[in-house]
């Protein structure tokens, strides 16, 4: 029931853009689905936002009841997909998956509502993207379980009051400061996904390694960890790497050594920058001196859309401590010229971002669970 392919129609999405594996098949997708944990006790992390999450589901169960509405807010490959299915699964209830591109007019939203049964789990995926008119049937819906249909057009339109079933929404979306506030107000709680730990990555790593049924040695698992930004999706598909390196260059092991060569042939470096992180720091120092530097400008000379380094690469160049958000642009760290071995010019421009990255310490993110709003 959840072999389902988890990802949505509609247009092209800047953020399944593929960080390793550029190639990537719909083998690929296949096996990030098997990898998928199917329980709340399989999902490694996120301590806090699990407790959460069996709360809810723990007393919708007890009282025989859908759940309330939960918002996933966080990057991509964190987790949010996976949880939307965990929560169908943990509450046998079935699953109705769409996104916010797939919902161009409020007609697209009406016929997934009207056609939900009593306790399905609707996962909405990058919900701020949905279009507006959509987005005030959503409301509705969401608080008095009904659809108004309108019918006709200009001063004759009527709408007419269509009565849904109790269902549970779970939107999941890369920018929860996009949601308007009646949106977000109208989820029963918001959960914040962040950066894994490497300890975290080392035990989804262990967990995959024993899914391909390919050994993994300890310290190749701890290599791969410190290099995956943060994210499981980002170490599952290093980990394929690495085993198509084992088994196709080496003994059909996961060593330390086989682990450091696949990293090297695919430019993933030893602090887990890949190339566009890289090609950020580098327009940044080279082009800028260091910025300050809007974030279009920046995305242009990298030839990414605006969205894709905000969402996709900065938050990790932040969280490590390479880049820093100002009034005035973003600005690279003393970490960020040393990092690239480039010596800065006697004016560049650190500011706070030199007190931010001697904080910062560079690697991975630090622990999950940013506190979450009721
Ligand atoms: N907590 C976890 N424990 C184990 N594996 C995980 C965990 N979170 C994510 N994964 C793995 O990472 C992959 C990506 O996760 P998922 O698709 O849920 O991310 P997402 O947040 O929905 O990303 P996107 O924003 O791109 O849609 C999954 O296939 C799963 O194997
Ligand atoms: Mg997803």
């Amino acid at each position: 029931m959840h072999d389902h392919d988890d990802r949505p129609t509609g247009p092209v999405d800047p953020y399944t853009r593929e960080a390793v594996s550029p190639e990537a098949g719909a083998d690929e997708h296949q096996l990030e689905g098997a990898l998928r944990p199917r329980s709340l006790d399989d999902f490694v992390g996120q301590e806090r936002v699990r407790d959460q999450l069996s709360l809810v589901l723990d007393s919708a169960r007890k009282r025989n009841r859908a759940p309330d509405h939960v918002l996933m807010s966080g990057g991509p490959g964190l987790g949010k997909t996976t949880l939307a299915m965990i929560i169908a699964a943990e509450l046998g209830a079935p699953l109705r998956i769409t996104s916010g591109p797939a919902i161009e007019r409020s007609g697209d939203l009406a016929a997934v509502l009207s056609t939900l049964q009593e306790g399905e789990v609707l996962f909405l995926d990058e919900i701020h993207r949905m279009a507006r008119p959509a987005e005030e049937m959503l409301y509705v819906a969401m608080e008095d379980f009904r659809v108004d249909v309108v019918v006709g057009k200009g001063p004759g339109a009527t709408a007419i009051p269509l009565e849904i079933a109790p269902f549970t929404l779970v939107g999941a979306t890369t920018r929860a400061g996009m949601l308007p506030a009646p949106l977000r107000d109208r989820f029963g709680f918001t959960a914040h996904m962040d950066f894994y730990t490497a300890q975290e990555l080392e035990r989804i790593l262990h967990r995959s390694a024993g899914l391909l049924g390919v050994p993994l040695a300890e310290d190749a698992a701890r290599e791969i960890a410190g290099r995956s930004r943060g994210t499981p999706r980002i170490a599952n598909r290093l980990l394929r790497r690495v085993r198509d390196y084992a088994e196709v260059r080496g003994d059909g092991v996961m060593s330390l050594e086989t682990a450091r060569a696949t990293l090297e042939l695919y430019e993933v470096d030893a602090l887990g920058l890949d190339r566009l992180d890289r090609a950020i720091l580098d327009v940044l120092l080279k082009r800028f001196r260091g910025g300050p530097v809007g974030l279009s400008t920046l995305a242009v000379s990298v030839g990414e859309e605006a969205e894709t380094v905000e969402v996709v690469a900065e938050p990790f160049l932040v969280r490590s401590g390479f880049l820093a958000r100002t009034p005035r642009g973003r600005v690279a760290t003393p970490l960020a010229w040393s990092h690239l071995g480039i010596a800065p010019p006697p004016d560049a421009a650190f500011g706070a971002a030199a007190a931010a990255a001697q904080s910062g310490t560079p690697g991975n993110g630090t622990s999950g669970g940013a506190p979450a709003t009721p």
